[in-house]
């Protein structure tokens, strides 16, 4: 993995489906903003009545390029899994083979995923990015292994710049795959034991945030546990000279165009500190951007996968909708960088996609509004006076 980038250097770039996904993305477009803000103004309510929704709506209509933007249905939740080199560290109590486990478990239909796809008519693919272990062949199953697992973060990158790579486009093939098969709305959706201390990293280095105020307890480790979980999010950046400046150089600012440096800086973080399933959910995000579908984000794990999706492109997340916010604490700090409001807060700390799934009705009723609601005029309903 290249430890330096010559500034500017174009052949640094990415190649390949990542670059080409890259090119076709495009921000929201002004006048569908434009057009769906006056829309909503117009429809037999007060305006700004529907809060959150209507921006919704209006993003909606921005990342689609048109208004009223097309219903977000049907829904489809990928489940990107893969192992830690981490868990090593003692940083979860749960057994490593529990991700294995629970592929098994979604793919025999099992899981709260599961029930939660059924409940908003979503499609559940798993994919295979990165597990531990060799999987059997099952329908609903995807297989992209890149690696049996990431390397320990802790004592030097966890992923080669070529497994960063690699799991980025499998999560591209995936969401090109399900958009041609007639998904319009993509829901992410993880499983990693030890997964919630990568995110940590990640939102460490994309967001400057502190380890001891973006590190949480994941699937509810104890306070020894949570300590050590904060130490090795430290020597993860430590180790992999991941400094503040690091996340300036990688982070979006505030739109301001991307650059080859900043993808290089983005994919460096990402491989340091990241795990396939982050880099496999960037790709998926930039794919469903690329496509002009949107995507609704889970919980820690996908936000910190979309601040390195952000950090390849920012106006990626012109097409990203928050389901909700996480317990974990390193979420809000993801979520107030990619200057997202999640839709739903109950406290869920499962990922799965569970909080992208439960988000997904309300998505779905903002843009039907847009549809079907009168309009003063069409209603013959008086305004108020002005
Ligand atoms: C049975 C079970 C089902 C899960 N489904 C999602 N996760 C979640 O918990 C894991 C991250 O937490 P940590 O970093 O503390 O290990 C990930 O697999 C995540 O998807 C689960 C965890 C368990 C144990
Ligand atoms: O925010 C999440 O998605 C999450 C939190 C804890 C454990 N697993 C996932």
């Amino acid at each position: 993995m290249p430890t330096e980038t010559p500034a500017g250097a174009s052949d640094d770039r990415p190649a390949g489906a990542l670059a080409e996904t890259l090119a076709a993305i495009r921000p929201a477009d002004p006048r569908a903003l434009a057009e769906a803000r006056a829309h909503q103004d117009r429809l037999t309510k007060p305006r700004g009545s529907l809060g959150a929704l209507e921006d919704v709506a209006v993003r909606l209509a921005g990342a689609a390029a048109a208004c009223p933007p097309p219903m977000p249905e049907p829904a489809a939740l990928a489940i990107f899994a893969a192992d830690h080199g981490v868990h090593a560290r003692g940083v979860t109590p749960w057994p490593q083979e529990v991700t294995v486990q629970m592929v098994a478990n979604f793919l025999a239909g099992g899981a709260v995923a599961n029930a939660f796809a059924a409940q908003a008519g979503a499609s559940v693919t798993v994919v295979d990015v990165g597990v531990a272990a060799d999987l059997p062949d099952a329908p609903g199953l995807r297989r992209h292994k890149v690696a049996y697992g990431t390397a320990d973060l802790s004592r030097g990158p966890a992923m080669t710049r070529e497994q960063a790579v690699a799991a980025l486009e499998a999560g591209i093939a995936v969401a090109r795959d399900l958009v041609a098969a007639g998904a319009r709305c993509l829901i992410t959706g993880d499983m990693g034991i030890a997964n919630t201390t990568a995110s940590a990293a990640l939102i460490c280095a994309f967001t400057g945030a502190d380890p001891a105020t973006a590190t949480g307890r994941g699937t509810g480790v104890d306070d020894e546990t949570h300590a050590r979980k904060v130490e090795v999010v430290r020597e993860a950046l430590r180790v992999n000279d991941l400094p503040a400046d690091v996340a300036r150089d990688a982070a979006p600012a505030g739109g301001v165009a991307w650059s080859g440096v900043r993808q290089e800086a983005a994919l460096r973080v990402l491989a340091a500190v990241g795990g396939l399933e982050h880099a496999a959910i960037a790709g998926f995000v930039l794919g469903g951007a690329a496509a002009r579908v949107p995507v609704i984000l889970d919980g820690v794990i996908a936000g910190a996968a979309a601040l390195a999706a952000a950090a390849l492109h920012p106006a990626a997340i012109d097409h990203c909708v928050a389901g909700h916010r996480s317990a974990e604490p390193g979420h809000a700090a993801a979520l107030a960088h990619l200057g997202l409001r999640p839709l739903v807060d109950l406290e869920l700390r499962l990922g799965e996609g569970t909080g992208g799934l439960l988000a997904h009705p309300l998505v779905c009723a903002a843009v039907r509004v847009m549809h079907e609601v009168a309009t003063f005029d069409s209603a013959g309903v008086t305004e108020k006076p002005v």
